[in-house]
């Protein structure tokens, strides 16, 4: 199956359409599911990848995931926080199949994104720039979880950085906002530190899958009419990657109940927005979180208005859950992604 589109809702409204429609029965390991094999997309505007859709949304918790990639961990301490269901494949507190160790230190010491980036600066068009996250010792023992994604290519063409991603298995409805939002980051993140354009994002996976658990929502998803992606505003120019550290300390302190200044953080709009971004999602974390309060000077504070939406949505969830009432879509950025 092939599909095309701008953003990520164009991609996943078919999707959703085909297999629903089209999917085959198969019972997994993980419980039944309607599949199909061999889905391939393309994304043409890869910054359209936050879905305006309620339950699609995931900027909060597909950030958290970002960060721990970046910040090349595997702890389940840091990522329960923004996705829960890690808890389930946990062993020992780890992830085995995390990507953050995978990608910066492949068998416990190659560096794949260096290596990659070398590459890339000396022989543009190469075909060579591959991010291998699927090991062969991954099948060798067992683990409860091993990496989903089995590469990342990086391909420059006439000044613009496209990305290619196949996954050996991947959840459409809990799985993929959360993959699209991380490697499209990726990809700009790569293209701003090489300096050219940024190109196309192309995915493939080998079973794209919906779980029975998903099929109701999935099918409220087709209805729903709000499938209109929000395009993130282009990341300002120069190497991104070193500021890893200051994102991850502005998270730590953030966690803990420190207020802080996005501003202090950054001089730079685009990632002092990111901090706000995690500013909004600990505010509302938990009842009574420190922040909860600031939230509508926050706002204001949003340089680029199309967080504005989700720190709205987030707050609405909060008061909701703290009047002790359920919604549907309550849990939309805290416990949606399945491993
Ligand atoms: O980045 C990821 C990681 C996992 N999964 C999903 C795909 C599968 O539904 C499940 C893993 O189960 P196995 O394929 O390992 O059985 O998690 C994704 O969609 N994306």
């Amino acid at each position: 199956m092939l599909l095309e589109g701008e953003g990520i809702d164009e991609i996943m409204i078919e999707l959703y359409k085909a297999l629903d429609a089209e999917g085959a029965v198969n019972t997994g390991t993980r419980g039944d599911m309607k599949e199909k094999l061999g889905v391939f997309f393309r994304i043409t505007n890869p910054r359209a990848r936050i879905s305006r859709s309620q339950d699609r949304g995931k900027p909060f918790s597909a950030l958290g995931e970002l960060l721990w990639y970046l910040a090349g961990l595997n702890t389940l301490d840091f990522i329960k926080a923004y996705i829960p269901d890690y808890a389930d494949d946990a062993e020992n507190g780890v992830l085995a199949g995390a990507y953050g160790p995978r990608i910066h230190a492949m068998r416990g010491s190659i560096n794949q994104l260096e290596n990659v980036t070398a590459l890339l600066r000396k022989n543009q068009p190469s075909k060579r720039a591959v991010i291998q996250l699927y090991d062969a010792a991954d099948n060798d023992v067992y683990h409860k979880e091993i990496p989903c994604t089995t590469a990342l290519q990086f391909l420059i063409r006439e000044g613009r950085l496209h990305m290619s991603v196949t996954m050996r298995s991947n959840d459409a409805y809990k799985g993929l906002p959360h993959d699209v939002f991380c490697f499209t980051m990726l990809q700009e993140m790569m293209a701003s530190r090489l300096g050219v354009e940024l190109g196309n994002y192309l995915h493939y996976a080998a079973s794209m899958h919906v779980y029975d658990e998903s099929m109701e929502a999935m099918k409220r998803y087709i209805h729903e009419g709000h499938q209109k992606t929000i395009e993130m505003p282009p990341m300002p120019g120069g190497d991104p990657f070193p500021l890893t550290g200051r994102l991850m300390d502005a998270e730590a302190e953030l966690r803990s109940g420190i207020t802080i200044e996005a501003v202090k953080v950054f001089d730079d709009p685009y990632w002092a927005d990111i901090v706000r971004l995690l500013q909004v999602f600990w505010a509302t974390k938990k009842e009574d979180a420190p922040g909860f309060e600031d939230l509508d000077a926050l706002k204001g504070e949003f340089h680029h208005e199309v967080y504005r939406t989700f720190l709205e949505r987030r707050r609405k969830i909060r008061l909701i859950r703290n009047a002790g009432k359920k919604t549907s879509g309550e849990d939309c950025d805290v416990a949606d992604k399945n491993r």
